[in-house]
């Protein structure tokens, strides 16, 4: 069965960026994933100045509201980076986080959705025809994490041997 994410509060709300799970990332410290997507719209453009407000936007919203400005130019690889950035935030997540970690893993084979009915990128938007790149992402996580979960076992029990 299809699991549909969205907001923090709804059933499977941990899998949303705004959670509230910080990550460090190359000795940063953000407070959600969706604080460190944002901020590395800016990355080398002229407008970078934003960056230190993004990081220190009070909740997940403010810092969404503050990256997604029209009026200021994103960096301009941000469309070919946009996945890549997103995927290593959201992999730190889940390694940094036990509990997230468990309720990821305990999702077995399902797919996951972002539920977005505005997001036809990230999401499956309003007509669940999107690309859900997040649910996309958040699957591919799981199955790294997966994977090394069993090397480590299987090299635990060599180590034994
Ligand atoms: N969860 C969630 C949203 N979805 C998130 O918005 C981000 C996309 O932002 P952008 O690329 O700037 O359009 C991405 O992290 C996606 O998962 N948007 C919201 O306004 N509220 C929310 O609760």
């Amino acid at each position: 069965m299809t699991i549909y994410f969205y907001k923090v509060w709804q059933p499977y709300g941990c899998f949303s960026n705004f959670s509230p799970h910080g990550i460090q990332i190359q000795g940063t410290y953000w407070s959600t994933v969706e604080h460190y997507y944002q901020a590395q719209k800016f990355v080398g453009s002229v407008d970078a100045v934003i960056i230190p407000a993004i990081h220190a936007a009070p909740t997940p919203e403010e810092a969404a509201a503050l990256g997604r400005c029209s009026t200021r130019q994103l960096r301009p690889d941000w469309q070919v980076a946009k996945t890549q950035v997103m995927r290593e935030a959201v992999l730190k997540k889940f390694l940094t986080h036990a509990d997230i970690r468990e309720i990821l893993l305990n999702t077995g084979n399902e797919i996951l959705v972002e539920n977005s009915p505005t997001d036809y990128f990230w999401g499956c938007g309003a007509k669940i025809t999107g690309q859900n790149h997040l649910g996309k992402i958040l699957m591919s996580v799981r199955e790294e994490i997966r994977q090394s979960l069993l090397l480590s076992v299987i090299t635990a029990d060599c180590a034994s041997e």
